[in-house]
């Protein structure tokens, strides 16, 4: 699934359900396919049902996940994915036993080896740069070959290229695509230009010798 949302899952907080649906199409606009929603104001639950319903193009899960009863509001809203900035065994059974697609919060290896062992294989690397950045993925590679991370926390479009670059990350998430007082101010041109911004990392050249090194993702085989 992560590959589907590449190169950026969008990170939005909606204060407003009323602005949820020009938000998506703003986003799809830009060449997004994707949108985690925030379950962290009151309008989220909201703000993901009227996307479900009315913006059908574009994938809608809610983040911030932190409860068994989050889970459940976040399915009924009709949420595609959950997202979970990290992940205790009993979230993670919740999410799973949903049926809904989940990416469990992780920031180590072990935490990583636990959310495997449960049965999840895309997992958000979180706070991805405060937690070592890319390096810690790439040093993961090795060990966690099954593993799929889309890192959040702290990924900007400086940045987003080097932790594209690496064969394990299927894309990456960041709220800088849509930021908080543009929704508010309802300023779609804004979103939609910083969206296909976003979009145009996907075919961006990163350029380092580490990242061409460790270049080996589906759409480059093993060499
Ligand atoms: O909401 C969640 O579930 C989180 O875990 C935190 C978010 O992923 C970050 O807030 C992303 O925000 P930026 O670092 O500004 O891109």
């Amino acid at each position: 699934m992560l590959d589907s949302f590449a190169p950026v899952l969008p990170v939005a907080v909606v204060d407003d359900a009323a602005t949820a649906v020009p938000l998506a199409r703003a986003l799809l606009a830009g060449g997004l396919t994707a949108v985690e929603v925030t379950l962290r104001t009151p309008a989220a639950t909201a703000a993901i049902a009227a996307i479900a319903a009315e913006v059908p193009e574009i994938a809608v899960g809610a983040g911030t996940v932190l409860t068994a009863g989050q889970v459940r509001e976040a399915v009924a809203a009709g949420a595609g994915f959950l997202v979970t900035p990290g992940s205790t065994g009993r979230l993670l059974d919740a999410c799973l036993e949903s049926g809904v697609p989940v990416v469990p919060g992780v920031a180590t290896a072990s935490e990583a080896l636990a959310a495997l062992e449960r049965g999840a294989r895309e997992l958000k690397f979180f706070p991805a740069e405060a937690a070592g950045g890319p390096a810690v993925l790439a040093a993961l590679v090795g060990p966690l070959p099954q593993a799929r991370f889309c890192p959040t926390g702290g990924v900007t479009r400086a940045n987003a290229g080097r932790y594209l670059a690496l064969p394990n990350v299927g894309c990456v998430g960041g709220a800088w695509v849509a930021p908080r007082e543009a929704i508010a101010a309802r300023d779609w041109d804004r979103v939609t230009a910083l969206a296909a911004e976003a979009a145009a990392l996907a075919g961006r050249d990163p350029g380092s010798a580490e990242a061409t090194a460790t270049r080996r993702g589906p759409r480059q085989p093993l060499r």
